[in-house]
């Protein structure tokens, strides 16, 4: 049998899209890590799935799986990918898309200039719904790491991320302390690691060092969760422009209980099939 399948990007975050509305494919992990393979598999990290909704009052229901076959809660650069495949594949024709996640509702708006706005729903910083191990709930804390003692905010945009400020990007040591931090003890569900180095109070730039995948060109949620965490801790005032080695990405987030809405472009690359 074979799959149809998109390829796309959002600012240089891959992903294998895949319509299972109209389609109907088994996925496995095994599956999942061949098909990522950037050598013998089509190469990405993420998949994407399209499905029904279980909830009547969502348009679709969004399914996401890092390059290691593990499902995750959420991905703000392929919700952006998500809205633009819906569309192009006339799987709908609105242009405000509801969608359920594992990570929680969120809803997709396609702007007149192609530009597509993410409600991304409220971030959480309750340590037990990110989870992260804590005493107690704080806008920044101390985290072992090597032979060293980072100050760590750590955020739920549905999936976990752990933001560190620095204040030279082009040599921290991302890959040292990244895969560190994302199999870190206190994260026991594992975790993207964000390094945020400040501009000015509305842009930073941000590498992050994804779970599941390692460093990637861009990480969507990674970009709310440290704009929302420099505004927390008073460095950041949104909107906020969080620039990533792929290009950069509008935040908005008006304080505690609101959502974050997060502005980007999406990317289709080619069309594909493959054999299952
Ligand atoms: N690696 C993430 C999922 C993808 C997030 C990222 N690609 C984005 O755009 O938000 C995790 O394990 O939670």
């Amino acid at each position: 049998m074979l799959l149809r399948f998109t390829k796309m990007h959002g600012l240089g975050n891959d992903f294998m899209v895949i319509d299972l509305v109209t389609q109907h494919a088994q996925l496995n992990p095994r599956l999942i890590r061949q098909w990522s393979d950037r050598y013998t598999g089509i190469g990405f990290d993420q998949l994407l799935v399209v499905e029904p909704p279980g909830d009547p009052d969502m348009d679709f229901r969004y399914r996401i799986y890092n390059a290691d076959g593990s499902e995750v809660e959420q991905c703000g650069n392929g919700a952006r990918c998500f809205a633009r495949f819906v569309l192009d594949k006339r799987l709908t024709a609105k242009t405000d898309i509801r969608v359920e996640t594992a990570g929680g509702p969120i809803a997709l708006i396609v702007q007149d200039d192609g530009q597509i706005t993410v409600n991304m729903g409220p971030p959480r910083f309750v340590p037990a719904e990110i989870p992260f191990q804590a005493q107690s709930e704080a806008i920044s804390y101390e985290l072992a790491v090597a032979d060293q003692i980072l100050q760590v905010a750590a955020v739920s945009m549905g999936n976990p991320h752990c933001v560190t400020l620095v204040d030279d990007l082009n040599v921290y040591p991302v890959n040292r302390l990244g895969p560190l931090i994302e199999r870190h003890s206190r994260f026991p569900n594992g975790v993207n690691a964000g390094f945020m180095q400040l501009i000015d109070r509305h842009s930073a730039r941000l590498r992050v060092f994804e779970r599941g995948v390692g460093e990637t060109r861009a990480c969507g949620t990674g970009a709310c969760a440290a704009a929302v965490a420099g505004i927390r801790q008073g460095h950041l005032t949104s909107p906020v422009s969080i620039e990533l080695p792929g290009g950069t990405l509008q935040i908005e987030w008006a304080g505690p209980g609101e959502p974050v809405m997060m502005t980007g472009p999406a990317t289709r690359v080619f069309e594909g099939q493959i054999r299952l």
